[in-house]
């Protein structure tokens, strides 16, 4: 019994006992189903499934998990079956009638897409009825499969190693496309249990009985072997004795009919005549020399000494030794005439054809071998498999697209289906992209690797190695192909699922779009984007060399009047932070400038936008003062950014101030967003705390215009966002942004200005105090006519006029006043009363006495409401 897995004792308590026991299947074989499933896939297309030899049901178990809701499935055992949902059960022996009958009635006309057996007789609780072997068992299953089976099903059968087994493997090759042998790893190495999966059911019309014949099928097909008239040759043993003579068999069959002889002595000429010398040398233990004829032989010369002693005892020889029988054999044939001259290769194949039929016990050894290196070589396909996938899920999660509930979700199958279906399946998101036709690319690279995979796995290692890089390239464009797929998709995900996300990414893209003006107007004049940003400046100081002069002639002139300077400062500064705002887009496509030209972010452009008209203010003149201080400290970099507002910087201040000159040169759309956030600045102020804080900085002196135009430059400020994804992009812009400090100050000023316009009335409040204004007017105006017509009129004394007039102007000044209605209570004397009541003079309405009781108890209870509120 191997060390590794026991089958009796605490050795049964293996980790597929206690899954079973987490997961409460009834069985620890429920695993080996899973196991099995998990290979060929037959039980999730399944509609109908038979399980034969189901108690206590975890095979059933794993049947109503996999298959689709609705499905048939009927498990049949000697001992009834606890109830699981989904499943009939019946107890029923399956090899008779009665049980054949309980099926038919189940599944009326229906056929099984799936029949399972994992029947093992002497296991159940009934020993007396478990009369069949397990191989007789199995004949009597595959019967059954027969009969239910749909053309193209699937049965899967439990069988031992024993000498039956080719003879069922021939059976099921007779009635299936694919048969194939397995021993899943929830199987125990120390059971002889195989599982034979029978796929592709042939559906024949007529099947000849005797398939399912145990006496024919097992009798027939195991003695192909013996040669009839050799005695003691009748047993394949025999031969394993000569090829494999230094393996010991045991004879589970027990001794021949009639060979009960354990010391075989056989004549020399027996040997030599007789037609199979394998089967010969493997039951002899003697070859004796007695008659005439043998002593003959015993003279010439190819009957070595050698030979001789061989022969004296065949069960001490090695497989050298008997190939020299086997030589002198021939030889001595050929000259007695028995036998013509051979060819080598024939007796080669001759020896091959034999060694064929060695033994069966041999033969599923050997194919046991073979499968379990091919198993060996798909779990480590599937190991690769299973760790790219996990690789993507992590990529996944960290894009939020997948949440880590997706992966645990069926964490409990993960230890036996190596993950696959707990990662996110990459296959589904490919086949969607390329339905959105976003990733054709995708799926190629996908199909070209999944192929290389497998030439890989076939072919050699070093290969592997060096085509590593390049592979290695090829998957890391592939995955961030992948990556850009995703996160669309996972954008289009959330617009679909989130209106705010929806209206975030339209501001955003508008947004975008204006500033990409900027980039398709660099891309277009191809000339600008080539010569930077210097250039342009440069060119643009020639256009407007004129102009520029006249500022520096006014440069010059600037102290002559203070008020002058003021005007003309402010022209420059707003000049500068238009120049500061070009001179950035002209950085982005200009990195090969002569001289690094001061550049800002966009951020900060629009904070400079808001204070054009506070630095435009006195402080200026302060700034200016301090600026020199300033420019000490700073970098010889920026010092050209400091320089800008000096005297001779020339950087900002050539740039001409034409309008006409910058509707050419640049996105126009930006500039007038500009304007229109400068315009929105003047008429509400300041709204960002941010803004106020540097506004307040300025008035306060605590910064100067130069230590903002430093403050720009910064490692926000020059990020080239070439070549990134927008994935990577977008999460930038969410957390990699400059901190900008804001005073206690500036906050409850914002707060104050926000609490005045929270003060102010609502819309409709306002209108309607408009209304009554512009009432009130036409009123007066109206009076006002009547009062010019009284004092037209001649036949009326001033004095009264002027009480004419006063009555009018009181009158116009007065509110109409709405006519009253009277409310009268239908009750009393009112009650059932058509017609006006008595003592009711005007308009009048008349009300139930409930309401008006109804309405005082809800203003009763409205008055209670606040005053509960107010304690
Ligand atoms: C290994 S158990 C099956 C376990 C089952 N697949 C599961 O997962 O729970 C084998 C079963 O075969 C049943 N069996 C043996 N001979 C049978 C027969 N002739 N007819 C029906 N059932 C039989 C036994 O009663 C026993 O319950």
């Amino acid at each position: 019994m191997g060390k590794a897995q026991k089958k009796t004792g605490k050795g049964r308590l293996d980790k597929y006992y206690k899954l079973a026991k987490e997961q409460g299947y009834r069985a620890r074989s429920a695993f080996k189903l899973i196991q099995l499933n998990k290979k060929y896939s037959f039980l999730e297309s399944a509609r109908c499934c038979i399980d034969l030899c189901a108690a206590p049901g975890g095979w059933l178990q794993v049947a109503s998990k996999y298959m689709p809701v609705n499905s048939v499935i009927v498990g049949v055992d000697l001992v009834s079956i606890k109830p699981i949902p989904r499943v009939v059960t019946f107890a029923s022996d399956i090899t008779t009638t009665q049980c054949r009958n309980l099926i038919r009635g189940e599944l009326k006309d229906w056929k099984a897409d799936v029949v399972l057996h994992d029947g093992a007789p002497n296991v159940g609780s009934a020993w007396v009825q478990d009369a069949y072997s397990q191989s007789e068992l199995v004949l009597m299953s595959m019967k059954l499969a027969a009969e239910f089976l749909t053309k193209g099903g699937t049965f899967v059968t439990k069988v031992f190693r024993s000498v039956d087994y080719n003879n069922l493997i021939w059976v099921f090759n007779q009635l299936f496309g694919k048969v194939e042998a397995t021993k899943p790893p929830s199987s125990r190495n120390v059971s002889a249990e195989i599982f034979v999966v029978c796929r592709d059911f042939l559906a024949p019309k007529h099947i000849d009985p005797k398939f399912f014949d145990p006496k024919h099928v097992f009798k027939d097909l195991s003695a192909s072997a013996p040669a009839e008239g050799d005695k003691g040759a009748s047993s394949k043993n025999y031969q394993a004795n000569v090829f494999q003579p230094e393996k010991k068999r045991r004879r589970r069959d027990g001794y021949d009919e009639g060979d009960y002889i354990l010391f075989k002595q056989a004549g020399a000429s027996e040997y030599i005549k007789c037609d199979d010398a394998v089967a010969f040398l493997g039951s002899a233990n003697q070859i004796t020399f007695t008659t005439d004829e043998e002593k003959e032989w015993l003279k010439l010369d190819i009957t070595t000494s050698d030979v001789v002693s061989n022969c004296e005892d065949l069960k001490v020889l090695g497989k050298g030794d008997f190939k020299a029988l086997m030589k002198w054999r021939t030889a001595l044939r050929e000259e007695l005439g028995l036998e013509s001259k051979t060819n080598p290769t024939e007796e080669l194949t001759e020896t091959v054809e034999i060694t064929e039929d060695v033994d069966p016990e041999q033969q599923i050894e050997d194919e046991l071998e073979r499968l379990n290196a091919e198993a060996a070589a798909r779990s480590k396909r599937e190991r690769r498999r299973a760790n790219e996938l996990k690789t993507k899920t992590i990529q996944r999660m960290q894009l939020q697209m997948t949440a880590p509930m997706d992966i645990g979700m069926e964490q409990s199958d993960t230890a036996l289906h190596t993950g696959y279906e707990d990662m996110f399946d990459l296959d589904d998101t490919t086949k969607a992209l390329a339905r959105k036709g976003g990733v054709g690319r995708l799926l190629d690279a996908d199909d070209e690797d999944s192929s290389e995979e497998e030439m890989d796995d076939a072919g050699d290692e070093d290969e592997e190695i060096l085509d590593s890089e390049e592979e290695r390239e090829k998957k890391v464009a592939t995955l961030e192909n992948e990556l850009d797929g995703l996160y669309d998709m996972y954008q289009e995900r959330m617009k679909e699922r989130d209106a705010k996300y929806k209206v975030k990414q339209a501001r955003k893209e508008k947004e975008a779009a204006s500033w990409h003006g900027i980039h398709q107007d660099e891309d277009s004049d191809d000339g600008d984007s080539e010569e930077g940003g210097w250039e342009t400046v440069q060119r643009a100081k020639a256009r407007a060399g004129e102009d520029s002069s006249d500022e520096s002639d006014a440069e010059s002139d600037e102290e002559a009047t203070p008020a002058d300077s003021k005007k003309r400062r402010r022209v420059r500064f707003e000049d500068d932070s238009s120049k500061s705002r070009k001179k950035v887009r002209l950085q982005d496509g200009a990195s090969s400038a002569p001289t690094p030209a001061p550049v800002l972010s966009r951020t900060a452009q629009v904070w400079f936008s808001q204070f054009d008209d506070d630095l435009a203010g006195d402080n200026l003149a302060d700034s200016e003062d301090s600026e020199d201080e300033a420019m000490d400290e700073v970098s010889e970099h920026s010092e050209e950014a400091a320089h800008s507002d000096a005297s001779d910087d020339d950087d900002f201040e050539v740039v001409p101030q034409d309008l006409d000159n910058d509707v050419t040169m640049w996105d126009v759309e930006g500039e007038n967003e500009d304007e229109l956030k400068q315009e929105k600045i003047k008429k509400h102020g300041l709204v960002t705390a941010e803004a106020m804080t540097i506004a307040q900085q300025l008035v306060n002196r605590e910064k100067t215009r130069t230590d903002l135009i430093n403050g720009g430059f910064n490692r926000y400020s020059l990020n080239s966002k070439e070549g990134l994804p927008p994935w990577f992009l977008d999460d930038e812009e969410k957390h990699y942004k400059a901190n900008i400090p804001i005073t206690k100050e500036a906050v409850s000023a914002i707060r104050a200005k926000m609490r005045a316009l929270d003060a102010r009335p609502i819309k409709k409040v306002a209108e309607a105090k408009a209304r009554k204004k512009f009432k009130a007017a036409q009123r007066l105006e109206k009076a006002m006519k009547k009062a010019e017509g009284v004092t037209e009129t001649s036949d009326m004394t001033e004095r009264e006029k002027a009480k004419q007039i006063e009555k009018l102007m009181q009158k116009g000044m007065k509110k109409t006043q709405k006519k009253e209605i009277k409310v009268v209570v239908a009750k009393g004397s009112h009650k059932g009363l058509k017609g006006r009541p008595k003592g009711v003079k005007g308009r009048y309405v008349m009300v139930d006495s409930r309401m008006k009781k109804e309405v005082r108890a809800q203003k009763r209870r409205d008055k209670a409401s606040k005053k509960r509120k107010r304690t």
